[in-house]
């Protein structure tokens, strides 16, 4: 008789589940699974039921890493909340499975999961498409992804932007560095929007460290350097003319063929990169609409197949997958058993 599977919380993830750590594994799976090696790894593009009804979706998300012994599912629910709700608008559960004897190793919290392998796979991107010199961090959303991206690009890269001398001001907004090569005052500069500003000044009202509210997205989005959409719009609200050349965004929202975050301008004029090439063809309405070609995938970088165009405006279109879901639960499981 196989054992009972292991059962982990929310908070229990969240605690085992370290961007230190998961950080390499990400870079190592996708770079495998961009070499299309099926007798390494098997990721079928997720299958989705629409719950019309209730404006939300379903999403089965299998994969099998051979090398790795991995075998796992999410089961992914997503809905379009209305502003303010209580429910969070992505809920998942993770399973991992024996794969010599198919029962089930562990039952786990995919919420966590998915918000800091998302923001982790983002903070890849950003590492290799990001201006060399990016000072101004632009995080359109203000929901469960704005969080874990904020967590992780604040963690891994320091965004400054010049201000006045005179403006010394040293509010919550505006804390005051000195930047000892240069005798000029930085501000940490890191911007938010939301549809609701209230929404958005609530999230940094949660942060420790200086971000600003904008009232718009222009107003948020000009002159940024990285950009993170993780909203849940299904029209464009980021448009190329307001995106500065060169800017590096990484575009987590909009997982419906009819969904769009970004415009057609943006889409066509950056380069434009995806998670898996057949995720994106059949889930993206930001490649699928604009009819935008898709350059490479991450993996492909990170494998050395394609280079990083760091030096034009990079889009990283995101849809998430099952083998970053896999990886990160068997980190989890891994810390667990190492504590047990
Ligand atoms: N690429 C990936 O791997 C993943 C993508 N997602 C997607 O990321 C997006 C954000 O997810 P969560 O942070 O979990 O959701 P959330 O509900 O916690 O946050 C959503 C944010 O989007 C804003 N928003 C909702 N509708 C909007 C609209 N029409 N226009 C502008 N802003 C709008 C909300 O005000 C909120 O700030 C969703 O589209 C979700 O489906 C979620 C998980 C993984
Ligand atoms: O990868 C994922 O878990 C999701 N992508 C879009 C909604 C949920």
């Amino acid at each position: 008789m196989s054992e009972s599977p292991v059962l982990l919380n929310k908070h229990e993830v969240e605690r085992l589940l370290t961007y230190d750590d998961l950080i390499p594994r990400l870079e190592s799976v996708m770079g495998k699974f961009s070499k299309r090696d099926s007798s390494e790894i098997i990721q079928p593009v997720r299958s989705v039921v629409p719950i019309q009804q209730h404006s939300g979706f379903l999403g089965v998300m299998p994969a099998y890493l051979a090398a790795e012994g991995i075998l796992c599912t999410k089961i992914v629910t997503f809905y379009q909340r209305a502003e303010g709700s209580s429910l969070p608008s992505t809920q998942a559960t993770v399973l991992l499975f024996h794969p010599e004897h198919g029962h089930v190793t562990a039952i786990m919290d995919g919420e966590a999961i998915t918000a800091k392998r998302t923001a982790a796979v983002s903070a890849i991107s950003a590492k290799l498409f990001k201006p060399a010199l990016s000072e101004v961090l632009c995080i359109l959303g203000s929901g469960q992804q704005a969080r874990s991206h904020y967590d992780v690009f604040t963690k891994l890269f320091k965004f400054k932007e010049v201000t006045s001398m005179k403006t010394g001001n040293t509010s919550k907004s505006f804390k005051m560095c000195f930047c000892v090569c240069d005798p000029v005052l930085y501000t940490l500069q890191v911007r938010v929007w939301s549809r609701r500003k209230e929404m958005a000044q609530r999230f940094v009202n949660d942060l420790q460290d200086p971000v600003t509210v904008c009232s718009s997205v222009k107003e948020a989005v000009i002159g940024a350097d990285v950009i993170v959409t993780a909203t849940g719009a299904s029209q464009p609200i980021l448009f190329g003319e307001w995106v500065k050349p060169g800017a590096h965004i990484a575009a987590v929202g909009a997982c419906r063929p009819d969904w769009r975050e970004l415009d057609d301008v943006l889409m066509r004029e950056a380069v434009v990169y995806v998670d898996s090439r057949e995720g994106a063809t059949a889930e993206s309405g930001d490649i699928i609409l604009s009819g935008a070609e898709v350059f490479a995938e991450l993996g492909e970088v990170l494998n050395g197949s394609f280079p990083a165009r760091r030096e034009k405006t990079t889009v990283f279109k995101s849809l998430g997958m099952g083998i970053q879901d896999a990886v990160s639960a068997k980190l989890v499981l891994e810390k667990w058993n190492g504590e047990h």
